[in-house]
């Protein structure tokens, strides 16, 4: 594994890009949803349909791997390469305060105060439609909060667009797959990585050393992320023919390529059976563990309860609780609020 340093030393150099879409019909909807440029743009159309059809080009040879690979240790300080590893819990990395959003006339989001620790993993829960992809999309960029204030890494991140808020270090995953169909895993990964690149537009037009340097170096993280998620032997597979359990860690991967210091997951256990949920558990307790942070929105209470060390419940938009799985499990408003819910869906 990797090597330990102080808790301010968990970023990596901020030089990264968008590896997801953005929610495209989150984006219709928003009310200041910014435009997509730069880096991000091309990957606006990662939803559905849009990968689909999709024009890739992107070919990438997975025998073209480095063979040092096979050892986890070498995987590992791949997935991280930039990063002193740190699994303590330390200061903020995230503080929102007085989050409001407002569609017309509904606070979807009311005065919603909270931290996220770095090397934490943090859960936002709440029953449907209690704001929670709201503050989601809040803070990763999508909508632009009526008031209040959202801080990352110790700068406000304000009316910043998407790619640069991922350029900042958040990464996320979506509630609906979204990924380049045609291609295949390892190319969906490695497009993740493209824009951390530091080629000019002439250095890759001309092939430079660099480039060719650059492009190397994306194929070995990228088969290296493919297995640090538990996917590697599918390296070479479309991305459509992927087993959907397969799909979902390929999004986790493809999210971290991006080198985020705090990785978004929103809802990553739909459609998941008991054992996949449990994998899946012991996938995002492996993140951590190599260094990230984690903000999780999950529907699922054994898995959340299960994973998270502090959590945060909204209800029809603010907060209604915060603290510790056993601490929220027992509040009397939490108990509330999720009267009703199926009991499989609390416990
Ligand atoms: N773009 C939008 N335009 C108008 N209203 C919206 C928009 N997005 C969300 N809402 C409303 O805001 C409220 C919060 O929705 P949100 O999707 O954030 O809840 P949620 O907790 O994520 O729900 P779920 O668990 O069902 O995904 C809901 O009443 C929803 O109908």
């Amino acid at each position: 594994m990797g090597k330990h340093g102080t808790p301010d030393d968990t970023g990596s150099d901020g030089a990264v890009s968008e590896s997801t879409a953005g929610e495209s019909s989150a984006e219709t909807s928003s009310p200041t949803a910014p435009a997509a440029t730069g880096p991000d743009a091309d990957l606006s159309a990662l939803d559905g349909a849009g990968a689909e059809n999709a024009k890739v080009t992107a070919v990438v040879d997975v025998t073209d791997v480095d063979p040092r690979l096979a050892d986890p240790e070498v995987v590992a300080e791949a997935v991280a390469p930039q990063r002193d590893i740190n699994t303590q819990v330390g200061g903020a990395l995230l503080e929102v305060r007085g989050l409001t959003v407002q569609f017309g006339g509904l606070k979807a989001l009311d005065d919603v105060t909270f931290d996220i620790k770095r090397g934490e993993i943090f859960g936002l829960i709440g029953p449907n439609g209690a704001g929670k992809t709201t503050c989601f999309n809040a803070i990763t960029g999508v909508y632009s909060p009526s008031a209040g204030s959202v801080t990352f890494d110790n700068k406000p991140l304000g009316r910043v667009k998407r790619h640069e808020i991922t350029r900042r270090g958040i990464a996320r995953t979506f509630q609906n797959v979204r990924l380049f169909g045609e291609m295949t895993a390892l190319e969906n990964v490695v497009v993740g990585t493209d824009a951390r690149h530091k080629t000019s537009v002439f250095g890759a037009a001309l092939r430079s050393r660099r480039h060719y340097r650059e492009e190397r170096d994306a194929v070995d993280r990228g088969m290296a992320l493919l297995e640090f998620v538990g996917i590697g032997a599918r390296a070479a597979e479309q991305a459509k023919n992927l087993a959907y359990g397969d799909q979902r860690r390929l999004e986790i991967a493809r999210a971290l390529a991006t080198e985020p210091k705090l990785l978004c997951l929103d809802e990553p256990a739909a459609g998941f059976n008991p054992s996949e949920k449990t994998a899946l558990m012991g996938l995002i307790q492996k993140i951590r563990d190599d260094g990230y942070t984690v903000l999780l929105i999950e529907h699922d209470m054994r898995l959340v309860m299960g994973v998270t060390e502090r959590i945060v419940v909204l209800e029809f938009g603010r907060k209604i609780a915060e603290g510790t799985p056993s601490e929220v499990r027992e509040n009397p408003a939490v108990i509330n609020a999720y009267l009703g819910v199926p009991d499989d869906e609390i416990a």
